[in-house]
């Protein structure tokens, strides 16, 4: 099953005279139980069309589908509730709140969605004991290494029980263990059956994470280990 269909995305940025055209005709599936990358150079427009298949960012042409919802054609109230209950996000810089321990930061979703912060943090517990960070649960952000603060991240992108995780970067601000270590993390714990987990990243040592290869340049797709076209170079394993 596809979470995600986008079909002929186009993004321009600017108006008029100053327009910058980033996308051009992006036709792109994102099957469930697969862990895809999308890579490619610095610029290529990976974040914008991550931003436009998790609803953060409308496209100027095409359509999008998630979980069978048409999300290019909802109400930005509708796509925020879609969003909270449906997908979970991870970013290079883990984004967690300063004056909220680990259990709290982890419980977010849940909290935006109306459970009390007291039971959402319990659940949140939970998934922070699977990813062994059971111990550090109590603690706040500032008393966490960076990887530590990224598993943080993973627990509050999955707390909720999403269809899709998409993630930007999440292995940049890394060194190479940890790194290892959090998309070791981010293939078990995040994937799984059912879920897709979409990553962004021009990170060449994590590529072997990758159930599928998906390759951008210049704003268009360009390679697809599932289709054998990848550029040189880019191998899924
Ligand atoms: N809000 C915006 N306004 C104008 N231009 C933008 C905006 N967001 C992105 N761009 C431009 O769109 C192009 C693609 O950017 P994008 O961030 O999607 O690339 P990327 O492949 O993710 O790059 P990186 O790997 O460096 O993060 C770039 O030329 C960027 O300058």
């Amino acid at each position: 099953m596809s979470a995600v269909i986008a079909r002929e995305i186009d993004m321009a940025f600017g108006s008029n005279g100053l327009k910058t055209q980033v996308l051009f005709d992006v036709d792109l599936e994102v099957a469930s139980g697969e862990l895809t990358m999308l890579v490619g150079p610095s610029g290529c427009g990976k974040t914008t069309l991550l931003s436009i298949l998790s609803g953060t960012l409308k496209p100027t042409g095409g359509e999008v589908e998630v979980m069978g919802n048409v999300i290019t054609r909802m109400k930005d109230s509708e796509k925020v509730i879609l969003r909270r209950r449906r997908i979970g996000f991870i970013f290079q810089q883990y984004n967690l709140l300063p004056a909220l321990t680990a259990a709290e930061n982890a419980a977010m979703a849940l909290v935006a969605d109306g459970m009390p912060l007291k039971v959402a943090a319990e659940k949140a517990r939970v998934v922070l004991e699977t990813l062994g960070m059971g111990p550090h649960a109590d603690k706040l952000p500032r008393q966490l290494s960076g990887g530590q603060q990224q598993r943080v991240a993973i627990a509050r992108a999955i707390v909720h029980e999403p269809d899709l995780v998409v993630c930007d970067e999440p292995t940049a601000a890394l060194d190479a263990e940890t790194g290892r270590q959090v998309m070791e993390l981010l293939k078990d714990a995040a994937g799984g059956p059912g879920r897709a987990v979409l990553v962004v990243t021009h990170d060449n040592r994590i590529y072997r994470y990758a159930d599928r290869i998906v390759a951008m340049e210049d704003g268009r797709i360009v390679g697809d280990s599932r289709l054998g076209t990848l550029p040189e170079g880019l191998h899924a394993h």
